[in-house]
């Protein structure tokens, strides 16, 4: 059995916790650093597994995930490489973290020690995320394969170079925020249309819900799906106008490209400990 350490307990590390549980992975079999008191506490009622400090989440761990801040990983991996992490034990390190390259992990860290960089996303809370894996310069096939299978019981993994992982995390790492915005701006718009705002957000989520099920589902592209809806002359094609007059496309364009160069800004030496993603 993998034992699996997750370093801090924030959104991402509870939702891959709450998944894993849910996935039938035993409490036993994990244990979390988490420093903020509260919260440590919280997630110990909450999911009744070990919550303790990083080296000791770490010492005898077979996977350990960095699950902090951009800004809070150097102590991590410094408290990491300072512990009995070696490359004989074969501990995997697995980073969440947005734009931090691998070689900014091995350059701390015993020679050898496989670092795999992954970019989830919080919907694996709910069985339903994406990751994409990299492999740093260690890690073999076996160590991606332990990453996959990790994450695969939680949602969809895809396997990209780590040239790729800013993209994935502008498409896909930030991507629940945009549904959840979009959202947001429906149900706004229900209500300035006379609905309850109750009946409007019923509306939207089953409709979010009934759209991603197609896309998943019927073989049918996103285009494909959008016409056979709007029908010539009616509401869609009205509705559809307004968005495209309001810039929609170029919007997604822009802010996907934002979001992509912020990912490389945050591994950058030049960009500021501390001044990380939220
Ligand atoms: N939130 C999201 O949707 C996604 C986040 N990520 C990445 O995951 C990482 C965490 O993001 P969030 O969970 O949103 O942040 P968060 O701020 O909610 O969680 C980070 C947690 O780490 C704890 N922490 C900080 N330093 C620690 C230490 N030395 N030892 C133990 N615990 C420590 C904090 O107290 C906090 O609870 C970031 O690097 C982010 O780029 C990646 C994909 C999606
Ligand atoms: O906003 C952020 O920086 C993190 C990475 C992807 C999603 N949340």
């Amino acid at each position: 059995m993998t034992r699996i350490a997750v370093i801090g307990g924030g959104r991402i590390g509870e939702a891959l916790i709450s998944g894993l549980l849910k996935a039938g992975r035993a409490a036993r079999d994990l244990v979390v650093a988490e420093s903020f008191p509260a919260r440590a506490a919280e997630l110990a009622e909450q999911y009744a597994i070990r919550v303790t400090t990083v080296a000791d989440a770490a010492e005898g761990a077979d996977v350990v995930v960095i699950a902090v801040k951009p800004g809070d990983v150097d102590p991590v991996v410094a408290q990491l490489a300072a512990g009995d992490l070696d490359g004989e034990r074969e501990q995997l390190i697995v980073t969440l973290a947005a734009g931090l390259p691998t070689w900014r992990y091995e350059n701390k860290l015993p020679a050898g020690v496989p670092v795999v960089r992954v970019m989830p996303n919080t919907p694996m809370l709910v069985g339903e995320g994406v990751s994409a894996i990299a492999a740093g310069r260690f890690a073999k096939a076996e160590h991606l394969e332990t990453v996959r299978e990790l994450l695969g019981s939680v949602g969809k993994v895809v396997t990209v170079s780590e040239a790729q992982i800013d993209a994935v995390t502008a498409v896909s790492g930030s991507g629940p925020a945009y549904f959840f915005l979009v959202a947001e701006a429906m149900v706004d718009a229900g209500v300035s249309l006379g609905l309850t705002r109750a009946t409007a957000s019923e509306l939207v989520v089953q409709t979010m819900v009934g759209s991603a099920a197609m896309l998943a589902e019927s073989g049918e592209s996103a285009t494909e799906l959008r016409a056979a809806v709007t029908s010539p002359g009616g509401t869609t094609a009205a509705a559809v106008r307004e968005l495209e007059r309001g810039g929609l496309r170029t919007a997604f364009y822009d802010a996907l490209t934002a979001a992509k160069v912020k990912s490389a800004a945050l591994g950058a030496p030049t960009e500021k400990a501390g001044v990380s993603a939220e």
